[in-house]
């Protein structure tokens, strides 16, 4: 059987494509290339150029290949442009995932991954790592896209013969260890991406967003995943359903945080040089602190991540980044 990923093109789903093929599968992708790239898709996988949205694309691609799960990347990722253009994002993040839905109940694809995020939590009232039972309160329309997205996969899988795992990403970085792969969007917005790039002197300077949030050091906490541990529990995901397990809602992290700052050190001492920083008011949309609860996924998935360090997903991501200027030098 075949696994269709759509967003293939893209930062994770690139990742995806690498790792399934690894484990032996057959990959079929579907991308409009808006934010990914023809490039970083894996030549082993058959690649459709469009939008998820178009019934009969998707029909056609069903028909071609003998898909029985989808993973499902394709979105609008950046947290502050949902909130200037929530219509937006709710057009491609929640209306456009409806369709593919609908795709594929119509075609009786039986199971389903989908990449929600910590984006769906807000900032929980307590600040320590959250559990997937929590009081779900996005304060952005980004979480509140990919929210209304998992309640129409549960609502279609009770109706449906459809099985779905929604992964709720928390801040996935660094690179392909093998280096097949990383953040590759100039217009990428993430701490990491952003802060490497500087390190390397591809951008003059960076900002920090808000140094007065209640947190230790007035910077706002993430738990940052490498991508290549996001991908395998995506892998863990689709052998559970395939066995016959039923649907799982579970967070993707590692259960501890690092504030923006301590990121910057981080990539300064691996990096081996100082940054040009300047401090700015406050992101729209940004949470003062989330952190993943991961021992649900731990435990239904069996999943046991392989890089949980932050060094390592830095160094990954220099490499990436440096790799990708002599990529860009010869395009
Ligand atoms: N990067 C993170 O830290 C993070 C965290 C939580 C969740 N997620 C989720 O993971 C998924 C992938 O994120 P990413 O970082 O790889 O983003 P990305 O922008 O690199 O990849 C998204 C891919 O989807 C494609 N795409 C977008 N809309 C499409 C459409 N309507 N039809 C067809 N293709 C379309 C883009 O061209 C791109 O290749 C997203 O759904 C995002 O919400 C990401
Ligand atoms: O140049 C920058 C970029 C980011 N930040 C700060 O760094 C933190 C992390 O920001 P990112 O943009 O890297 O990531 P977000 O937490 O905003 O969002 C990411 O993780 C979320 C889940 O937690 C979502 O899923 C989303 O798709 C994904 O982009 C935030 O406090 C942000 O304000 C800076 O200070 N300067």
């Amino acid at each position: 059987m075949a696994v269709l990923v759509t967003g293939g093109g893209g930062y994770i789903g690139s990742h995806m494509v690498w790792a399934l093929l690894e484990a032996g599968e057959e990959v079929v992708v579907i991308d409009r290339l808006s934010t990914g790239f023809r490039w970083a898709i894996a030549p082993e996988a058959r690649m459709y150029e469009g939008d998820i949205a178009d019934a009969a694309l998707l029909s056609r691609i069903f028909a071609e290949n003998a898909i029985d799960a989808v993973i499902h990347f394709a979105g609008s990722i950046v947290v502050p442009d949902s909130v200037s253009d929530p219509l937006g994002y709710y057009e491609n993040n929640t209306v456009k995932s409806r369709a593919l839905i609908a795709s594929v109940v119509e075609a009786g694809i039986p199971h389903f991954v989908f990449s929600s995020t910590a984006a769906v939590y807000g900032t929980p009232e307590v600040l320590e790592p959250v559990s997937e039972t929590v009081q779900l309160r996005p304060e952005s329309p980004y979480g509140s896209s990919k929210l209304m997205t998992e309640i129409m996969l549960r609502d279609a899988a009770a109706a449906h013969d459809l099985t779905y795992t929604v992964l709720r990403y928390f801040n996935v970085a660094g690179a392909d260890p093998k280096g097949r792969s990383g953040q590759s969007s100039k217009t990428s917005t993430h701490l990491i991406k952003i802060a490497c790039a500087v390190a390397l002197g591809k951008r003059p300077s960076m900002s920090v967003f808000g140094t007065d949030y209640p947190t230790p050091d007035g910077t706002c906490v993430r738990d940052y995943i490498h991508v290549w541990d996001l991908v395998q529990a995506h892998l863990k995901a689709l052998q559970r359903m395939r066995a016959g397990g039923g649907s799982l809602v579970a967070n993707c992290g590692y259960g501890h945080g690092f504030s923006v700052l301590e990121v910057l050190d981080t990539v300064k001492r691996v990096n081996g040089a100082d940054l040009t920083v300047d401090f700015a008011p406050r992101r729209a949309g940004d949470p003062a602190m989330i952190v993943a609860n991961p021992a649900l996924a731990m435990k239904e998935l069996g999943w046991v991540p392989e890089y949980d360090d932050l060094d390592v997903i830095v160094r990954h991501a220099l490499d990436w980044e440096d790799r990708l200027s002599r990529r860009n030098a010869t395009d």
